[in-house]
């Protein structure tokens, strides 16, 4: 039983051992009758997983889970052994959030925000944490969409230290003992891109990092996953971005992807190797995935895996929201919309069957629903009578017409009532089209939903001044206020970030194995009841992004009740309180004592000694 105490901790009168366990195990021992046995044991550090007794000193301050600059009291430094390692100045986790935002806000670059944010993270990560979740709208547009694609575009000139796994195609046969290097021993999600269709950009191979990395932060600061239970993967297997192969900044494999039955074994190997280390219920989200894979890869694992893909689910998710309560605007029904799509790609295809569904369920028959939804791609009108047919992947929405390639005519002629943007194209909403809008319905719904900023179908200000103002509006990338008519509108961001954290937290906290097309619906309810008049009159169907993480947790507790609802859930027995114990599990932004718990052990008066 002792085998495993040092010899040194043995020996001793006053013995300070690791933990409460060991402190009841010496106590039982005679030779420890008259000795004080101090146990130092943290209460719940940061992660919760650290085993404070191999963390000495100066790693109090180098580990950013620990860290707390000049926020160690005096107590704290004593005990820790970095006393002198700090300035003499104390100060208050307040107070350096105060410093943080004045740092942040001395740089006019967003790319440098973007770098000190990941310094700060890398350094403290509560400070990091704490500053984003109380400062969502403020921050997000850094850490998140849109700056964090033009990190990605960089991503060799600012990559400094790693965080998150690389895993190559060379790999192959191995990806197991990689996760295995991964420090971490309780991980409950993983963000993974190829990095084949970073938002809007397309294939900027192992640069994606950014987005898994950036997607796990939202995790955190707006559903409250505990960091360490968070890990990024890049899955590199090549890029065909010729000009990345000729970067020599380049970070990732310089070869062609891989295609075909090698790329399908090696996602099989990597879903099987993730669940190997962590567990059957790990929430696997894909994230920007190309479209050939990223639908085909969904159907293939969406039963055998705790899996969604993002770009597709929770994409459908947000917009059905902003439909939802856009009904509220037009007066019309989602089932009295008739939908063009820009875009046949994966957000398209996601948001058009999440629709279909919210359809059915006001009482159209799937049929009916279909006929309603229109989509344009490169090849123009999906009809099955163009040349080349529908593709695949969206043939559920070809119709039977007159194949046209004109977006504008294709306006005029099939008359939609909402116009949803996912194509790529920045500024392919026209002004022309847009007038076409305004003419088709007194109030057009226009969705410019292509990240980032510069992708986006138009502006939020170009869909006002071209339809007299009479439209309702949603971007996925975030727009200044627009000006109409001497008034100020805030028009909402429908991304997909309103939703993955919420939908992850509820996942995670009930063990959640399966993650239905339903689960999504509800999220997208949840959402679109949390729009409130004001946020009607100011132009937005969308709650503001201070509230989205009070929006994460009301999408988490009703994903958890569905999760018990129909089967879904391991952890049992359910818990009494649901939304006690989705709470329960999330992430304590505020500092936390370092200070050992020592407590004196009186072996003779509390426990009965037995001879050994
Ligand atoms: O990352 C975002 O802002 C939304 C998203 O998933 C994408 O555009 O691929
Ligand atoms: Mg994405």
């Amino acid at each position: 039983m002792f085998a495993s105490i040092p010899r040194s901790l043995l020996c001793c009168t006053n013995a300070i051992v690791p933990n409460r366990a060991v402190a009841l195990a010496l106590a039982k021992c005679p030779m420890f009758e008259s000795s004080s046995i101090f146990c130092r044991e943290y209460h719940e550090v940061t992660g919760s997983i650290i085993c404070p007794n191999v963390v000495r000193g100066i790693d109090h301050m180098r580990d950013p889970r620990l860290n707390k600059g000049l926020a160690f009291t005096l107590e704290e430094r004593q005990a820790l052994g970095i006393h002198g390692l700090l300035a003499a100045t104390f100060k208050t986790q307040e107070e350096q959030l105060y410093i943080c935002r004045i740092s942040v806000d001395r740089y006019e670059e967003n790319l440098n925000k973007y770098l000190y944010l990941v310094e700060l993270q890398d350094r403290n990560e509560k400070l990091f944490f704490r500053l984003l979740a109380e400062n969502v709208e403020k921050y997000l547009p850094i850490v998140y969409t849109p700056t964090v694609g033009l990190a990605c575009q960089r991503f060799g000139l600012i990559y400094r230290r790693p965080r998150g796994l690389f895993i190559t195609i060379n790999d192959k046969g191995h990806i197991f003992e990689i996760l295995k290097n991964w420090p971490e021993p309780d991980v409950r999600a993983i963000v993974f891109t190829d990095g084949e269709r970073i938002l809007g950009l397309g294939d900027l191979g192992a640069y994606g990092m950014g987005i898994p990395v950036g997607k796990l932060s939202l995790y955190t600061a707006l559903a409250g996953i505990k960091p360490h239970q968070c890990l990024p993967i890049t899955l590199d297997v090549g890029t065909d971005n010729q000009s990345l192969l000729e970067d020599p900044l380049y970070i990732g494999l310089r070869q062609k992807r891989t295609r075909g039955k090698e790329y399908d074994e090696f996602m099989d190997e990597f879903m099987e190797a993730c669940v190997m280390r962590y567990g059957q219920n790990t929430l696997l989200q894909f994230e920007d995935f190309a479209l050939p894979n990223a639908g085909r890869l969904l159907s293939k694992y969406r039963n055998k895996y705790c899996t969604f893909n993002d770009d597709i689910q929770g994409t459908a998710s947000v917009a059905v929201a902003g439909l939802m309560a856009a009904v509220r605007v037009t007066k019309r029904k989602l089932s009295e919309n008739i939908y063009l799509f820009l875009g046949a790609g994966s957000a398209a295809g996601g948001i058009a069957e999440l629709t279909v569904s919210a359809m059915i369920h006001e009482g159209l028959s799937e049929r009916q629903a279909r006929d309603r939804v229109f989509m344009f791609d490169i090849n123009g009108l999906l009809s099955t009578r163009r040349e080349g047919g529908v593709p695949e992947h969206a043939k559920a929405f070809g119709k039977d017409v007159e194949p046209e390639k004109d977006f504008e005519q294709c306006i005029a002629k099939i008359k939609p009532s909402c116009l949803i943007g996912c194509s790529t194209v920045g500024g392919a909403f026209t002004p022309k089209v847009l007038q076409q809008m305004a003419k088709n319905t007194e109030r057009p719904i226009i969705f410019a939903l292509s990240n980032p900023t510069s992708k986006a179908e138009c502006t939020a200000q170009a869909a006002y001044d071209n339809t007299e103002g009479r439209c309702v509006f949603a971007s996925g990338s975030p727009f200044p206020p627009v000006k109409f008519n001497g008034k100020e509108f805030l028009t909402g961001q429908g991304n997909n970030a309103y939703i993955f954290p919420g939908i992850a937290l509820g996942v995670i906290a009930t063990a959640t194995h399966h993650i239905p097309e339903t689960m999504f619906l509800t999220a997208a309810k949840t959402l679109a009841d949390y729009v409130s008049e004001e946020d009607l009159a100011l132009g937005r169907i969308y709650p503001s992004l201070a509230e989205v993480r009070d929006v994460s947790l009301a999408i988490a507790v009703n994903v958890a009740k569905m999760a018990y609802d129909e089967g879904l859930a391991s952890l049992y027995p359910e818990p009494k309180d649901l939304a006690q114990h989705v709470k329960n599990q999330m992430y304590n932004f505020h500092y936390e004592s370092a200070m050992p718990v020592v407590w004196d052990w009186k072996p003779a008066e509390k426990v009965n000694v037995r001879p050994l």
